[in-house]
């Protein structure tokens, strides 16, 4: 229901470029969300979702407050029912790494700790989702993406499902590098593959600083290749940790990425970002470059990979096929 009385109809009409966004989960990355795609001006209606009606309606509430000076957007609190009609629906529901107890950098598990729990609230909530927003993207934001996407798909029964994936990983990638060669992260070609954790693959072979090649780039400034991987990766592996030890949870960095990744369906952008979705080849979702447009993934990349980044990206496959078995999602094996 909308937060204040509506005198009419909410602005635009269903099915008439509406853009209706749905955010199921107001907690910490929920919040971040509905905040970012307020204020990139992304939706015309914005729909919460919590199992805490309350937290909800206060998110929907405090952000209403700012966005006469942002774009036309609603935003209101709801039920499932409510995101009929949206047009993407993020899911962020679940614990996280703090309160689900993968904050352990040396844990080899990482996120995929959170899986069994999370994947518990996807089977309860996802049909529910699919039911009441019938031609919505889903895009999954809670931790571990990639097999709940997996789950997602499944228990939606199509396969318009993409999981947040590597794009915040690479993100990351870009800023750490940009830091360390002082440049602006925009001049910054970068990319991050396979699962959102701890098997990611880190494509150095493909760093481009404004299409110079990294190497060239650290060969005139007399750096050292080996020094420059050691100090960006331990930053951008570990970067979620810090966040969380000093913040308690993630949220702004993926609140914009998943907005932006929003946008880019809504408007159809054909976008092309690593994001993830099932792969064929892989049998499971995970990320690689992928185009992105009004039905999800339009098709996807395959970048020049050095042997050893593509034992890097198989293995990273294998680690979700495994993590899918144990939730019953039961990924085939690639043919
Ligand atoms: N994909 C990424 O890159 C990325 C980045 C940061 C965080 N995350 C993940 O996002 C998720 C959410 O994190 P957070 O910090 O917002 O957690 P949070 O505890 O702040 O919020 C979770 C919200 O989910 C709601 N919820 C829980 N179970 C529910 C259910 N069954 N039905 C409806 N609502 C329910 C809770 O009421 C709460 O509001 C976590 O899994 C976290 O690890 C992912």
């Amino acid at each position: 229901m909308p937060i204040f009385p509506v005198c009419g109809a909410l602005p635009g009409s269903p099915g008439e470029g509406h853009m209706k966004v749905g955010v199921v989960g107001a907690g910490a990355v929920g919040s971040a969300c509905a905040f970012a795609l307020t204020l990139r001006g992304v939706a015309r209606e914005i729909v919460l979702v919590d199992r805490t009606r309350k937290r909800a309606r206060a998110v929907a509430a405090d952000l209403s407050y700012g966005a006469p000076l942002t774009g036309r957007v609603v935003l209101r609190d709801g039920d499932y029912p409510d995101l009929a009609g949206a047009e993407v629906v993020l899911i962020t529901v679940g614990v996280n790494e703090k309160t689900g107890g993968a904050t352990d950098r040396s844990d080899p598990q990482g996120r995929l700790r959170l899986l069994d729990t999370n994947a518990g609230i996807y089977r309860e909530l996802v049909p529910k989702v699919a039911a009441a927003a019938r031609g919505a993207v889903l895009l999954v934001v809670t931790d571990p993406p990639d097999p709940l996407a997996d789950l997602a798909r499944l228990a939606a029964g199509h396969h318009r499902v993409l999981s947040t994936g590597t794009f915040l990983d690479s993100l990351r990638f870009r800023v750490h590098l940009a830091a360390a060669l002082d440049v602006d992260p925009a001049a910054v070609e970068a990319q991050i593959l396979g699962e959102h954790g701890t098997s990611e693959v880190f494509v150095w072979s493909g760093v481009r600083v404004a299409g110079v090649p990294l190497a060239d780039v650290l060969s005139a400034r007399g750096l050292s290749r080996a020094a420059c991987v050691e100090a960006v990766e331990r930053e951008v592996r570990y970067a979620n940790i810090a966040i969380i030890e000093g913040n308690q949870a993630s949220q702004y960095g993926i609140g914009v990425v998943s907005a932006r990744l929003s946008e880019m369906i809504l408007r159809d952008e054909h976008g092309v970002v690593p994001v993830g979705a099932y792969s064929e080849r892989f049998g499971v979702t995970l990320s690689l470059p992928s185009i992105l447009g009004r039905q999800g993934v339009k098709e996807v990349l395959h970048p020049p990979l050095t042997a050893e980044e593509e034992q890097g990206l198989e293995r990273s496959a294998a680690t979700l096929r495994e993590a899918g078995a144990r939730i019953g999602v039961g990924a085939a094996a690639p043919g």
